[in-house]
């Protein structure tokens, strides 16, 4: 629990954790955001997904993506395992159920690095828990400029990123904020503080009606 950590309160100010979604087309940058984030942010932890797809060079089995098979994923669907799951580029994408609720409960916030039919679906699942933030980027020649200096991809891959972009694109209307990320430090700026100002929801925050309730007693 987030407490409040002033002697003179009562001490049941608490505070529920938050899903904190960030999308965008492939290449703008949401990756990026959501490491900066997650390596300043003590409160925030990644919900780590499930995919079929291959590693990149760096990332880590456990750390960034769960690396599994067709067959393990089909069993987690079959099993009700995830929160949601998706298909992106021909592979399989999911988010295991077991570690998000049990940390909500108790005031951590959860980072989701997910494609718009996720978010659909834990925003159909989960709406006051869900903050939805779209990241831009600023021009289409920038984004492919991104994905070919990323360096992880093949022409063929970045072409079929690119034809992808455009209907990725098209469901920005489905986020609470959409952030353009020209300058990678202001769009940091920007994303943190939408997170700060999400954490201050009164609706997030437990224990707020006793609390009030003993601010409003009369003297004695
Ligand atoms: N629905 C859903 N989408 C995911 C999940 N994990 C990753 N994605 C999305 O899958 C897409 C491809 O991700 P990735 O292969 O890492 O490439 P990226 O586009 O460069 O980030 C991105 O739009 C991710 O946001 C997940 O658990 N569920
Ligand atoms: N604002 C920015 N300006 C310049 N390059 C950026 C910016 N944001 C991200 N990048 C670079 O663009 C590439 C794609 O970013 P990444 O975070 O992997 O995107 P995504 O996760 O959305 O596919 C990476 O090489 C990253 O370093």
């Amino acid at each position: 629990m987030v407490q409040s950590s002033s002697p003179e309160t009562t001490g049941t100010l608490a505070r529920r954790g938050l899903m904190f979604i960030l999308s965008s087309p492939s290449g703008a940058g949401k990756t990026t955001i959501a490491r900066m984030l997650l390596e300043h942010d003590p409160q925030l932890r990644n919900s780590v997904s499930c995919t079929t797809r291959q590693p990149r060079p760096g990332e880590v089995d456990g750390e960034h993506y769960h690396f599994i098979t067709h067959e393990q994923f089909d069993a987690m669907v079959e099993a009700g395992e995830f929160l949601e799951w998706a298909t992106v580029f021909g592979q399989s994408y999911g988010t295991p159920k077991a570690q998000v609720k049990a940390g909500l409960k108790d005031g951590v916030d959860y980072m989701f690095d997910i494609d718009w039919q996720g978010t659909q679906q834990l925003y159909q699942k989960l709406e006051r828990d869900v903050v939805r933030v779209f990241l831009l980027p600023p021009s289409i020649e920038e984004l492919r400029r991104r994905l070919t200096g990323r360096g992880t991809d093949s022409a063929e891959v970045i072409h079929a990123r690119m034809e992808r972009a455009r209907s990725e694109i098209s469901h920005w209307d489905g986020y609470d904020y959409v952030v353009v990320n020209d300058d990678i430090a202001s769009c940091y700026e920007e994303v943190k503080k939408i997170l700060h100002a999400e954490r201050l929801r009164r609706a997030r925050q437990t224990g707020l009606i006793g609390f009030v309730r003993e601010l409003m007693q009369p003297d004695d």
